[in-house]
């Protein structure tokens, strides 16, 4: 690859932008839309997440993308891989036999969503999303994927907010972050 990985993680770092008060007062939103509008950007957070799934021989059957910012980065990441995507959705979204987990966000609650026939028992899957705040979101995707008897290989994350210890809340499994705040 042409550039080191710490570059890329500086580049990465360059296209976030943090908004206060956004959706609600004393949230500090971070915005991953510049990373979405530089090629270069957005090819180094593809290129960094492969790296950790090839280093870390990581065995993936299936992406699996979280509801809305996941699926931004995680069909990239899948074709990438040579792999399928699956989503989970925010409930109502998904035709068809659905299976369904009640979550907490930093600023509301939401239901996620993922079809029966998604994931195999015994598949094994990573699962992407831009951010890891509280980990309600992912929590929930490992709850959906244990109901589906998927083997849960690890979650990815661009940025993680260390403060709100949303790694402890999904342990055993593993959360990869490329930028902690
Ligand atoms: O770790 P948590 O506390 O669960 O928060 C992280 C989640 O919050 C954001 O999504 P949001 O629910 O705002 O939906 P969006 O992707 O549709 O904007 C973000 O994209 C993560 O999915
Ligand atoms: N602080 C934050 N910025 C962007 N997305 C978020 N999702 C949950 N908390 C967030």
């Amino acid at each position: 690859m042409a550039e080191g990985s710490e570059g890329k993680l500086q580049l990465v770092h360059r296209h976030i932008r943090a908004f206060p008060d956004f959706p609600k007062k004393g949230i500090l939103f971070r915005d991953i839309c510049p990373i979405l509008k530089s090629p270069a950007a957005l090819t180094a957070v593809i290129d960094l997440f492969e790296e950790r799934v090839r280093s870390h021989h990581l065995q993936v059957d299936l992406i699996v993308g979280l509801d809305a910012r996941g699926f931004l980065f995680g069909p990239l990441l899948a074709q990438r891989l040579g792999v399928g995507f699956v989503l989970v959705r925010k409930k109502g979204k998904l035709p068809g036999p659905t299976t369904c987990v009640k979550y907490d966000l930093e600023y509301g609650t939401a239901e996620a969503e993922t079809q029966e026939d998604a994931v195999a028992p015994g598949q094994k899957v990573l699962i992407i999303d831009d951010l890891l705040a509280t980990g309600g979101t992912l929590y929930a995707a490992c709850e959906l994927m244990k109901k589906q008897q998927a083997q849960i290989q690890g979650c990815m994350v661009i940025i993680e907010l260390k403060d709100l210890n949303g790694a402890d809340r999904l342990k055993p499994h593993s959360v990869f972050s490329l930028l902690q705040y």
